[in-house]
């Protein structure tokens, strides 16, 4: 199967089979978990900053309404540890590297504010010191919507923070009247936040999907399933630009199919479609390693390239590519070369240069094609990169 068909499968089939779970295949998860990341930075930054802030706008209240042990717990887990905490999650952002632990990083921040606060309210209210719980409900919207967590880590955030506040205020402080109120009330944050926090992260990988099958789309070419010519002018100027600086050798074939005007006229636009979705398929198979690629060059032209193969291989892959076609055997009886549908094909091989680039290595090609054509069709004639005058090879 053409590579491109496999990668848009990959998304549809996921989109098909639902993640109600939150998580996709292995290979999907790391894409997204990527993409994530990538996506999430700048809101990440904004939270850190508008996190240390807020806390620093807290500490002259807290200052104020606060006495004894209690402002000082609250002085070393905010001032000294939270806020330099929040600077270094900050410096985090910048470092590509680092990104990805980030989320694992929110966990523990946000858990461990989320304690600290639990600990400074109960024991304010041991000692007689008014100290407001609603602050917590505030800490679960952070985690559920600004941690740059995903919804599983939030939630086992929320319920660690949420469960210490309930052991602790049940073990040291009397009942009181409001009690059950106030448990109903952080409970119902969480069910509010949890649930919305749920289908944003859905939305998120469905968008992730529908943009992941979208860029292969855009790359498509809908008859074949092979890359189209703009990918294929885009993957050609890359790896050619990679081979030039890395010194490695690249091997480039155009490859025509012969009289097939003929073919249509006579077996019909139906039969021509499939008759190209098959040679498409066949020659697939001839480029299966990573930086090999195919795609249709336009109406029966294919363009297919082989990366880091030495130039005493481009004559072994003509004739696989050949004869992978000839293998199909798709009656041919308009074609004046042979009984079934064949090829001709022109090949450039050898390191890029200064000189030969994307442009002028695929120019070489097509010259080639055309001597194929020119010299009796069904046949591969073979080049050296720039040198242009003298065949080095020929595939029958
Ligand atoms: N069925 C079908 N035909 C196509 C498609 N794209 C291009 N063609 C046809 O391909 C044919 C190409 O004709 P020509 O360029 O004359 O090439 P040819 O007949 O193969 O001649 P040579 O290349 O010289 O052997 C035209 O008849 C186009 O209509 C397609 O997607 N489907």
């Amino acid at each position: 199967m053409p590579e491109l068909d496999w990668d848009l499968q990959k998304y549809d089939r996921q989109l098909k089979k639902g993640f109600k779970s939150l998580s996709f295949t292995q290979e999907l998860e790391v894409e997204f978990r990527n993409f994530f990341h990538a996506r999430n930075v700048v809101k990440q930054r904004g939270a850190i900053l508008v996190g240390i802030i807020l806390l620093l706008i807290l500490v002259p209240l807290d200052v104020a309404y606060l006495e004894g042990d209690v402002l000082e717990f609250y002085l070393i887990s905010r001032v000294w540890i939270t806020v330099p905490v929040l600077i270094v999650a900050l410096l985090f952002t910048f470092k590509e590297r680092l990104r990805r632990y980030f989320s694992v990083f929110s966990f523990f921040i946000i858990t461990f504010i989320g304690i600290t606060t639990n600990v400074s309210v109960i024991y304010s209210q041991m000692t007689h010191i008014y100290a407001p719980y609603e602050g917590a409900m505030l800490l679960i919207m952070v985690a559920f919507f600004l941690g740059g967590m995903y919804f599983r880590q939030s939630l086992s955030c929320i319920v660690i923070i949420a469960l210490s506040y309930l052991v602790l205020s049940e073990i040291y402080l009397p009942h009181e009247q409001y009690q059950l109120h106030r448990y109903f009330f952080i409970f119902a944050t969480c069910l509010i936040g949890g649930v919305s926090a749920y289908t944003f992260e859905y939305q998120v990988r469905i968008s992730f999907l529908q943009r992941g099958a979208l860029k292969c789309l855009a790359k498509t070419d809908h008859l074949t399933g092979l890359y189209n010519r703009g990918a294929l002018n885009q993957k050609l100027t890359h790896l050619t630009e990679y081979a030039f600086r890395e010194k490695k050798p690249i091997t480039l074939m155009l490859v025509d199919v012969d009289y097939f005007k003929n073919f249509n006229d006579f077996y019909g636009h139906i039969k021509g479609d499939r008759c190209l979705v098959e040679v498409a398929a066949a020659l697939a198979k001839n480029c299966q390693r990573p930086l090999d690629f195919v795609g249709r060059y336009g109406g029966e032209e294919f363009l297919l390239m082989w990366f880091d193969a030495a130039p005493n291989e481009a004559k072994g892959f003509a004739e696989k590519t050949k004869a992978s076609v000839d293998r199909l055997q798709i009656p041919h009886q308009q074609s004046q070369v042979s009984d079934h549908v064949t090829l001709s094909g022109g090949m450039i091989t050898g390191v890029p240069s200064h000189a030969n680039q994307a442009e002028t290595i695929l120019n070489q090609a097509d010259q080639c094609l055309y001597r194929a054509k020119e010299s009796g069709r069904n046949r591969i004639v073979i080049q050296d990169l720039g040198d242009e005058n003298n065949i080095a090879d020929l595939v029958k």
